[in-house]
């Protein structure tokens, strides 16, 4: 029936699994009062120039941990306590600290990213793609040190710190266990930590407050954190990005990729809130979450990309509609997916192309639907690993199958 055609229909992704968020938020007015901050300057370590640190010992009563836990009193709101977790030669002497459960350390243990010897063997090393430099009104932002093309890995990091998502504590509280999680850490990375842009720049809560300007978010055992990598921090935002990230939880590991070719000396930037949402709508969450005015092209010409952003949401509406009177077509479709290209949103073409893989589909076009099925398996994989709710799914078994798919041959008789 056409309900349930509609039911098992794709739907867009939210991007809450990997916006930038903070745990601060409830605590800003507090934040506020405390005084001013201007941070200390110095270098960056290549995380290759790390001191050997000392090893978890397999008979400690704590391993893997390299430190002995320190924990918060149960928190209510969870039924739990947050302890501080570190293993200082993670990812090669890299170090971790996670502020999560017991139970949650358990999970993290056990992930590949712990387990697996080999999980980081080309991660954490920097690339000849980026390098940082100081760009008017927007701080420190990364550029393309020689010229990128379309999925060129520019950076591949574990995180420094994950911080289970509470508004529990007092702002005094959390900065005492988050800062003896930095403090934890080899000496190059706490310093890197330190030197970080901060939102407040307020000396007594510079831990949360690095965190603030710069966290992602990860998710383990169905449990939020944050999440901070450093070297990442340095790009800035554009509402039609060059980069794309990735975020793979079991390995713990933030990869940016290029979305289109980037030119020698240009800024390579990402989208720290959805680009497909109204230019107000991205404008308050810059504004509340990072503190500054967006002002990319997409942003200046806002009459123009929300005229166009309505457009595309009325064409995917359409594309969407499965009943008879659908105006759902492949044509549709491909003028979608170059509204897409225009509006340079190349980092999420996964909504275009998978609507393009149906409409080919429901018209009995199997070729053009496997190649822009696998195009939309491959936009989902560079941007939502696979744990993205379904969305890989529709498309591998619209590859294994498209004749047996529920899509097919849906619109034949008005379309070919
Ligand atoms: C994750 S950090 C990015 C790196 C940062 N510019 C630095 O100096 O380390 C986020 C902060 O960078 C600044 N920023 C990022 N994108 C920006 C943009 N498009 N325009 C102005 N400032 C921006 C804001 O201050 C924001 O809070």
């Amino acid at each position: 029936s056409q309900l349930a055609l509609r039911q098992q229909c794709w739907h867009e992704n939210t991007f809450l699994s990997v916006n930038f968020l903070s745990s601060a938020d409830k605590n800003a007015q507090l934040v506020e009062y405390l005084g001013t901050y201007i941070s200390p300057s110095s270098s960056l370590p290549s995380p290759s120039l790390l001191r050997v640190q000392p090893q978890p010992e397999a008979d400690s009563e704590y391993f893997p941990w390299t430190h002995p836990p320190i924990c918060t009193d149960i928190l209510q709101s969870i039924n739990d306590k947050l302890c501080v977790y570190t293993n200082s030669s993670f990812a090669n002497n890299r170090g971790i600290s996670i502020f999560t459960t017991p139970k949650l350390s358990t999970s993290f243990a056990n992930l590949p990213a712990f387990q697996d010897p080999t999980a980081h063997a080309d991660i954490n090393i920097n690339s000849d793609m980026w390098i940082t430099a100081e760009l008017p009104g927007r701080g420190i932002g990364m550029t393309a040190s020689r010229p990128l093309t379309f999925k060129d890995r520019i950076t591949a990091y574990t995180p420094l710190f994950l911080a289970f998502m509470e508004s529990e504590l007092s702002t005094m509280e959390r900065e005492k266990f988050w800062s003896t999680a930095i403090q934890r850490l080899p000496m190059e990375m706490h310093n890197m930590y330190l030197n970080l842009a901060k939102v407040y720049r307020i000396e007594s809560v510079k831990y949360q407050d690095v965190v603030k300007a710069n966290a992602f978010q990860v998710e383990v055992d169905g449990a939020n954190h944050l999440a901070l990598f450093p070297e990442t921090s340095r790009f800035n935002h554009d509402c039609a990005p060059s980069a794309q990230y990735v975020i793979d939880p079991e390995f713990l590991t933030h990869t940016v990729h290029a979305t289109r070719p980037i030119e020698k000396g240009e800024e390579i930037t990402i989208a720290y809130t959805s680009p497909l949402t109204p230019t107000p709508e991205r404008q308050s969450l810059l504004k509340s979450g990072f503190h500054f005015t967006c002002t990319c092209a997409r942003c200046t010409n806002a009459s123009k990309t929300d005229a166009t952003f309505a457009s595309m949401q009325t064409m995917q509406a359409a594309l969407n509609d499965w009943s008879s009177t659908s105006k759902g077509s492949p044509q549709l479709a491909e003028q979608l997916l170059q509204m897409y290209r225009d509006e340079g949103l190349e980092g999420f073409m996964d909504v275009p192309y998978g609507f393009a893989a149906l409409a080919w589909n429901a018209v009995g076009r199997a070729d053009k639907a496997l190649e822009y099925a696998a195009l939309a398996k491959e936009a989902v994989l560079l941007k939502d690993w696979k744990g993205a709710s379904g969305s890989l799914n529709i498309w591998e078994e619209l590859l294994e199958d498209c004749r047996t798919h529920w899509s097919w041959n849906l619109r034949p008789a008005r379309w070919v």
